[in-house]
């Protein structure tokens, strides 16, 4: 008798690290015990010391993937990470939506978190207008909410009404990833704005560390393995918070400057 796993697949950058993109996405879905399925985008070449070039991939390569894993692969939920331009995202779109591979959980990774830009300015409106109406769930971090609601964020209230704007363009759900600017913060914030109206905060303890590379990719990751295996939204938002906070609270070593989060400690909890 064979073991079988629910089936989940990332529409990704690889970042040749392993610290973030599709290689963070997949530690993420193996530590959270869903197979992942991966279709490449771009490839960046990077290390901890950041990014350093990056090509897309051609689209009828982008086109055969998604063919073959909808040929034979029974995917049951699906995030896209980097997506490089406005024909990539397009590509991406139309591909989505002749498969049938469930939630999409869209992370619209537009630059990292030292400052790489991994998205061209002038695919903003296609993110805006064509990836970001089929979200099931929309995970901006605090850069990208304000470029993507277009408006600066400075209070409780701003991130409020930039999460509803962001649903009036047609994600269902969404996780707004808050500021850790503030050196002096005991906790980092997101706002959830669910299908159901419902909202709140989702806190966790902050942890001081340079090792936070791949948080985003692995949030979002882990939303799609709860999705994948049925798991209720409101959970599968809230598992994926604590799973990311304990990998970020135990760093390994790996690479001299910024490090990847420790999906190793975030797998032996249950959460
Ligand atoms: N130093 C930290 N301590 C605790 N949680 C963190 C820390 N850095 C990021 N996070 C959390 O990781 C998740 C991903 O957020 P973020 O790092 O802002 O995304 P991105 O990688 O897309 O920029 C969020 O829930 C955020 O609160
Ligand atoms: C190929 C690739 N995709 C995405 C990222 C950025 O990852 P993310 O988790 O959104 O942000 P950081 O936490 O790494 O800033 C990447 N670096 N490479």
């Amino acid at each position: 008798m064979l073991n079988s796993y629910p089936q989940a697949l990332t529409i990704a950058g690889s970042d040749s690290d392993g610290s973030a993109g599709m290689q963070a996405d997949l530690h993420t879905f193996f530590a959270r015990n869903v197979y992942g399925a991966s279709v490449i985008t771009a490839c960046v070449a990077g290390n901890s010391y950041g990014i350093h070039a990056s090509v897309p991939m051609p689209t009828d390569f982008i086109d055969q993937e998604f063919a073959d894993l909808a040929d034979d692969y029974h995917i049951r939920a699906a995030k896209t990470g980097m997506l490089a331009d406005s024909e990539l995202i397009e590509d991406v779109v139309k591909n989505y939506q002749a498969a049938d591979f469930g939630p999409l959980v869209v992370d619209p990774v537009i630059m990292t978190k030292h400052g790489n830009q991994l998205l061209e300015e002038s695919a903003f409106n296609t993110l805006r207008t064509k990836l970001i109406p089929l979200a099931t769930v929309l995970t901006p971090n605090f850069y990208e909410v304000q470029k993507i609601a277009e408006m600066t964020i400075n209070s409780d209230a701003d991130m409020i009404a930039a999460a509803q704007k962001m649903q009036a363009m047609g994600a269902k759900n969404v996780v707004a990833k808050g500021s850790h600017a503030d050196t002096n913060q005991q906790a980092v914030r997101d706002y959830v704005l669910l299908e159901s109206g419902e909202s709140f905060w989702l806190s966790e303890p902050y942890h001081e560390t340079d090792r936070v590379n791949g948080t985003g990719d692995s949030l979002s990751a882990c939303i799609t393995a709860e999705l994948a295996k049925g798991t209720p939204m409101k959970t599968a938002i809230a598992i994926a918070k604590q799973f990311v906070n304990t990998a970020i609270g135990s760093p390994i070593e790996v690479g001299h400057k910024f490090g990847p989060i420790n999906h190793w400690a975030a797998q032996q909890r249950e959460y």
